[in-house]
C-alpha cells in the first residue's frame, strides 16, 4: 500500500466560501476511523494520500495495525475518537450500539456513516442506517457519505469508476466539511439535502442497472419465445414427423434464427411508441395532456430497448458469419455434390436464389451499419458534441432507415416462403412472418402521418395549437397529485 497511493492526489487547498483558493494550515487535519475492515483500510490509505492525518480505532489494534499504511495511527477506539473532529464509522449497522460506551467522547463531533444495508435489511428497517446512528448519538452530527464508493474505488483512487459522492446531513456546516474532504480526496461531492435522504442514498448501491431491467426482461422473454418457436419448427418437427435427428441445430442454427427476430422486434418496439404518441396527439387534438403511464414509460426506455436491439443484431451478424464454417454445412455441401453427380446433373445455379441472397446479405450489413451509427451517437461524449437537430436526425430518421433496411433484409430473406405450404411446420408459419407485423404497422402509420392533412395537423399540435380554440395551459383532468413517471 505504498508508492503512488502515498502521494497527495490533490494539493491540500480548499475553496473558501467566496470562491477563492485558500491554503490549508500546515498541520494536517486529523480524521478518525472506527473499524479496521476493508473499507476502513481503503479509506485510511486514501485519506493519508490526500494529506490527512488518520487515527484508526480498533477493538484489537495490535492485530490490525499491520494492515494499515504506516502513516496511519492504529489504536483503541477510546483513544482514536478523543482528538479528531470528524470520525468515520466503518462498521456494520448491527455493531453501532457497541459504540454507546464512547458517547461522551463522541459528543459534539461529526460522525460519518458510510454503511450500506443489504437488500433484506433495506426492506426490513424503516429507519436508514444513518438515522439509526443519529438516534444512538443525539449529541453528534451524523453525515451520510461515501457509501456509493466501493472500498476498491477508494483504493484505486478516483481514476476509475464513478467519482460522485452523495452526501446528506441535517447540519449544513458538517455537510460542508465532509464535502470539502471528498473533494480533497479527488471525488465530486453531491449535496442530497437533509438526513432524511439517507434512505434513498443507501438504496443506490442496491440497484443494478435500474433502467435496463424491463428492457432486458423483455429481450429475454422474446428470446425464450422465439427460441421455443424455432426449436419446434426446426428440430421437433423433423424429429416427430420424419424421425430425423436435427438436434445439432440447437447451439448455432436455431440461435441464429432467434437472435435476428429478437433484434428486429426490439427495433420495432423502439419506433412503435413514437407512432402511438403521435396518433394519440392527433386523436386528442392537443399535446397538453399527459400520455398514459405505460406509454410514458415505454417512451423513456427506448434508448435501452434500442441498444439491446443493436446488441442482438451484432450477435446475429457474428453468428451469420459462422454459418459456413460449420462442419454440418460442409457435409451438406459434399452430400449435395454427390447427389448431383449421381443424378448426372451439372452446373447447379438458380439465378433468382443467387440474387436474393446477394441482396439480403447486403441489406443486412447496411442495416447493422446504420444501427451502429445510432449506437455510437448514444455515447454521452458523442451525443454532447451533436446539437439537438443532429442527434434527432440520427436517432429518429436514421433509426427509421435502419428499420426499413431490416424490413427489406427480412423480406428478401423470406421471399416466397411465406406462401409455400411446406414451410408451415405444425401449421406454424415461418418465423420471419411473425416479426414483420409490427414494422409494417409502423411503416404504414409513418406513411399516413406524411399525408398533408395529418402532417399539417400534427405540426400545429406540436406547436401548441389545440382542437378547441385558443391555446389552453390547463392541467389535464387525469393528473393525479404526487404521480411521478420520469425516473430514468
Ligand atoms: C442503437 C440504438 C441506440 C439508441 N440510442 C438512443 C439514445 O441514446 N437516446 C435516445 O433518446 N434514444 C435512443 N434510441 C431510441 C430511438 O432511436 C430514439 O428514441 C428516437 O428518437 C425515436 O424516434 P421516433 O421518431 O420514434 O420518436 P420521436 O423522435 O420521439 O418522435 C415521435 C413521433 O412523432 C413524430 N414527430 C416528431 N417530431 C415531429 C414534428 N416536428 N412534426 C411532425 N411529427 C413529428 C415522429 O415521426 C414520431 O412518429 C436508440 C435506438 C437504437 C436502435
Ligand atoms: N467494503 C466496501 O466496499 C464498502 C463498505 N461499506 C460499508 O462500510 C462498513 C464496513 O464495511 P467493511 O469494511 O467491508 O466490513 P468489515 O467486516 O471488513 O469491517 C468491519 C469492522 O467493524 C469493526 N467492528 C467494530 N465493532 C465490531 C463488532 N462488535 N463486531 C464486528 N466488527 C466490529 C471491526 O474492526 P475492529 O475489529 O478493528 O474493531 C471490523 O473490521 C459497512 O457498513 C459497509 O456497509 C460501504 C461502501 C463500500
Ligand atoms: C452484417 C449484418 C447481417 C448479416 C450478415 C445478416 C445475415 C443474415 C442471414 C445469413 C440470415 C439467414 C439466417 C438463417 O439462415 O437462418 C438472416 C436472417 C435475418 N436477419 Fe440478418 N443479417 C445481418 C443483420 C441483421 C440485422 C441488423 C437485423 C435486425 C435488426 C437482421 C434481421 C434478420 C431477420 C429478422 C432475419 C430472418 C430470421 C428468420 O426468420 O429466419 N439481420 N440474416
Ligand atoms: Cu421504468
Ligand atoms: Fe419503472
Amino acid at each position: 500500500m505504498s508508492g503512488e497511493m502515498d502521494k497527495p492526489l490533490i494539493s491540500r487547498r480548499l475553496v473558501d466560501s467566496d470562491g477563492s483558493l485558500a491554503e490549508v494550515p500546515n498541520k494536517a487535519p486529523k480524521v478518525g476511523i472506527l473499524g479496521s475492515g476493508d473499507f476502513a483500510r481503503s479509506l485510511a490509505t486514501r485519506l493519508v494520500g490526500s494529506g490527512f492525518s488518520v487515527v484508526v480505532g480498533s477493538r484489537n489494534p495490535k492485530r490490525t495495525a499491520g494492515l494499515f499504511p504506516s502513516a496511519a495511527q492504529v489504536t483503541f477506539q477510546e483513544e482514536a475518537v478523543s482528538s479528531p473532529q470528524v470520525i468515520f464509522v466503518a462498521m456494520f449497522r448491527e455493531h453501532y450500539s457497541s459504540l454507546c460506551s464512547l458517547s461522551d467522547q463522541l459528543a459534539g463531533k461529526i460522525l460519518v456513516d458510510v454503511s450500506n444495508p443489504t437488500e433484506k435489511e433495506h426492506l426490513q428497517q424503516q429507519q436508514s442506517n444513518a438515522e439509526y446512528l443519529a438516534s444512538l448519538f443525539p449529541a453528534c452530527t451524523v453525515v451520510k457519505a461515501f457509501n456509493v464508493i466501493s472500498a476498491w474505488a477508494l483504493q484505486a483512487g478516483p481514476k476509475d469508476g464513478n467519482r460522485q459522492v452523495l452526501i446528506c446531513s441535517d447540519q449544513l456546516e458538517a455537510k460542508h466539511t465532509i464535502s470539502e474532504m471528498a473533494r480533497a480526496m479527488g471525488f465530486t461531492p453531491l449535496d442530497m439535502g437533509s438526513l432524511a435522504s439517507a434512505r434513498e442514498i443507501e438504496a443506490i448501491p442496491l440497484r443494478l442497472f435500474p433502467s435496463w431491467k424491463v428492457p432486458t426482461l423483455l429481450a429475454l422473454g422474446l428470446f425464450v419465445f422465439f427460441y421455443a418457436y424455432n426449436f419446434t419448427r426446426d428440430v421437433l418437427h423433423p424429429y416427430v414427423r420424419k424421425h430425423e435427428n436435427k438436434f445439432y441445430k440447437m447451439p448455432l442454427s436455431v440461435v441464429n434464427t432467434t437472435l435476428p427476430c429478437v433484434a428486429y422486434v426490439l427495433l420495432s418496439l423502439v419506433y412503435l411508441p413514437g407512432v402511438l404518441a403521435a396518433a394519440l396527439q392527433l386523436k386528442r387534438g392537443t399535446k397538453y395532456q399527459r400520455f398514459p403511464d405505460w406509454l410514458d414509460h415505454w417512451l423513456q426506455h427506448r434508448k435501452q430497448i434500442g441498444l439491446l436491439s443493436f446488441f442482438f443484431g451484432v450477435l446475429h451478424a457474428l453468428y451469420s458469419f459462422c454459418l459456413p464454417l460449420r462442419r454440418s454445412h460442409r457435409y451438406d455441401l459434399v452430400n449435395l455434390a454427390v447427389k448431383q453427380v449421381l443424378a448426372n446433373k451439372s452446373h447447379l445455379w438458380v439465378e433468382e436464389e443467387v440474387w436474393r441472397m446477394e441482396i439480403y446479405l447486403s441489406l443486412g450489413v447496411l442495416a447493422l451499419g446504420t444501427l451502429s451509427l445510432l449506437a455510437v451517437t448514444s455515447l454521452p461524449s458523442i451525443a454532447n458534441s451533436l446539437n439537438w437537430k443532429e442527434f434527432s436526425f440520427v436517432q429518429s430518421t436514421l433509426g427509421f432507415v435502419a428499420l426499413m433496411l431490416t424490413t427489406l433484409h427480412t423480406l428478401t430473406y423470406g421471399w416466397t416462403r411465406a406462401f409455400e405450404e411446406n414451410h408451415y411446420k405444425f401449421y406454424l408459419p415461418p418465423t420471419f412472418t411473425l416479426t414483420l407485423f409490427l414494422p409494417c404497422v409502423i411503416i404504414l402509420a409513418k406513411g399516413l402521418f406524411l399525408l398533408p392533412c395529418l402532417s399539417l395537423r400534427l405540426t400545429k399540435i406540436r406547436r401548441g395549437w389545440e382542437k378547441d380554440g385558443a391555446v389552453k395551459f390547463m392541467l389535464p383532468a387525469d393528473h393525479r397529485q404526487g404521480e411521478k413517471t420520469s425516473h430514468v
